[in-house]
């Protein structure tokens, strides 16, 4: 029998929601501090959902080009177990991360074209997964928009990867079935408004995706 993918419900903000996404069987959850974004946390309450999530569930918490001392910060108070760069960030920046941190490292890339799988191989050996999302618009992420998902289609993958991007209950499992990918991410999908989680579409979804 196929092993389900892993799930992150990504962009949650309060109790009610993250118990909705570890009932469901999710394996990741992730916390967006980034203010311009409608799913911010504060690291106050980023580290009081990261408590509450317990061991038995992944905490990814998402950073956009932050600085060396909010990255400290962050990292000090939330103690995530994955840091998700969701911006510019370098190669070279994120090795430094990997060296200080005991979290896993995650980069998301913006899939916009084939060159972009090879420019992203710069993140090899130092990247933990690679996130394929869609490329930015208003927001590096969060958009609901979704990629050209044959773009993976023959793609050799030389590092743990997931897809994220305008996935939806309705349609995770057409994109399991076009990519293979072990991972799947969803925020937008989720919500009924921008920001606000659905607990019955984190169940639909998790169902979906066959948790
Ligand atoms: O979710 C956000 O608002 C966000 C803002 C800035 C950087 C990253 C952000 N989200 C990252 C994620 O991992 C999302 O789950 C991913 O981009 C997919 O989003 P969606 O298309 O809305 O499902």
């Amino acid at each position: 029998m196929n092993m389900p993918p892993l799930v992150k419900i990504c962009g949650l903000k309060t109790p009610e929601t993250l118990d909705a996404a570890i009932r469901g069987g999710a394996t990741h959850i992730g916390l967006v501090h980034y203010e311009p974004s409608p799913r911010h946390v504060d690291l106050k309450t980023a580290a009081e959902l990261r408590k509450r999530a317990g061991p038995h569930i992944k905490v990814a918490l998402l950073l956009v080009n932050a600085s060396q001392q909010l990255t400290g910060d962050a990292l000090g108070m939330v103690r995530p177990d994955i840091i998700q760069f969701h911006g510019s960030e370098t190669p070279e920046w994120l090795a430094v991360v990997k060296r200080l941190a005991p979290a896993e490292i995650w980069k998301a890339v913006g899939l916009k074209d084939a060159e972009t799988l090879v420019r992203m191989q710069k993140y090899n050996g130092i990247a933990d997964r690679i996130l394929f999302d869609a490329p930015a618009a208003a927001l590096p992420g969060g958009t609901g928009t979704r990629f050209d998902w044959s773009l993976l289609k023959n793609h050799r993958h030389s590092m743990d990867w997931g897809i994220a991007g305008g996935l939806t209950p309705e349609n995770v499992g057409e994109a399991l079935a076009a990519t293979g990918a072990p991972l799947v991410d969803v925020s937008s999908g989720v919500e009924s408004a921008p920001g606000v989680k659905d607990v019955d579409k984190i169940a639909a979804f998790l169902k979906a995706a066959g948790r």
